[in-house]
């Protein structure tokens, strides 16, 4: 089956993005599909997949990891499947409706030159870890080490809703962030449906830096989702604060966050085109192959670039 893509970033986490609306796939269908295109050794590679959708009047997100899991949500993805609902149905702003909640989205004036930029407002953040689940440590974890990932790092567990576990260090050890994350992928019984692991570290009383092993995924250049959890974490336990601006850099540049007391977080930043075009799916195989690129988007990429290495000046 062919599909027409755009590949795109939000912060460096990379997907192949698809308008599904008039697509007819099944979940396993769709999960084929993010696995064959997804491959970094295949002929597109990314993240994830990301699809836009059209049901009963409402714009639907959804996104499946590199493995081929579905998530509840992806908020760099959610600028890029904002920015096609923005240019293909004419609007500047839109409630998305994902697996388990909706997200606030709308145009923003770029953040630099040449950047695509849009607001998102998710949430709420819950630190209730008995739907995850996550089982064995009570009803939340908030700043307390999980003997059976780390006896010294003092974890917090955010669902934004997907699973995040949050900890702040004073530098960041991928090394360690690695063997959690591979731990948590394990799915071991006390942890059945996996978490995204991040490690951050404060900068500034105003910005703080986010390194992911995603669910999934592995080491991703940034997660949104991680970058909300992290904001608000921060905020909770009082690094940063609440209802103040705070600047999340990662690995792949920027976004600025804003962490309310109820839990709803406002992120802003990028969502990069980086070319489009249309590639194969072999649905046996799970193999993507005939790419064809009709376009790249060399000014976008160019413009990102910029704030990417901007931004690793200031860390
Ligand atoms: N990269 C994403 C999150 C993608 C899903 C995640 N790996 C999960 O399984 O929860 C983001 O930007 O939020």
């Amino acid at each position: 089956m062919r599909f027409e893509i755009v590949k795109c970033h939000g912060s460096g986490n990379d997907f192949p993005l698809i308008d599904a609306r008039g697509i007819a796939l099944d979940d396993a269908q769709w999960s084929i599909v993010a696995r064959a295109l997804a491959d970094r050794r295949g002929a597109v590679g990314g993240d994830g997949l990301l699809i836009m959708q059209e049901s009963h009047g409402h714009i639907r997100f959804r996104m499946w990891n590199a493995d081929g899991s579905e998530a509840e949500t992806c908020l760099n993805g959610v600028r890029c499947v904002a920015r096609m609902a923005f240019e293909r149905l004419g609007i500047d702003r839109a409630t998305l409706h994902l697996m388990r909640s909706t997200v606030e989205v709308s145009r923003e004036p770029d953040l630099a030159p040449g950047v695509h930029t849009v607001r998102e407002v998710a949430g709420p953040a819950s630190l209730d870890i008995g739907e995850w689940p996550l089982l064995g440590e009570g009803h939340e974890i908030v700043e307390r080490p999980i003997a059976r990932l780390d006896p010294v790092l003092a974890f917090t567990a955010v669902a934004m809703p997907n699973p995040h576990l949050v900890t702040f260090v004073d530098a960041i050890d991928e090394a360690a962030l690695v063997r959690i994350g591979e731990a948590c992928e394990s799915a071991p019984d006390w942890l059945p449906n996996r978490a995204n692991v991040s490690f951050v570290r404060v900068l500034a009383p105003d910005a703080i830096y986010v390194r992911t092993f995603e669910r999934g995924v592995g080491l991703t250049d940034s997660c949104g989702s991680a970058m909300a959890a992290s904001a608000f974490v921060a905020a909770l336990t009082g690094r940063t604060a609440f209802d103040r601006e705070v600047i999340v850099r990662n690995k792949g540049g920027l976004v600025t966050a804003r962490a309310e007391g109820d839990g709803m977080v406002a992120l802003s930043g990028n969502a990069t085109w980086e070319w489009e075009g249309a590639v194969s799916v072999d649905f046996a195989e799970a193999l993507a192959g005939d790419l064809n690129v009709a376009h790249h988007f060399n000014d976008e990429i160019a413009a990102w670039a910029i704030v990417a290495e901007q931004s690793a000046a200031a860390v």
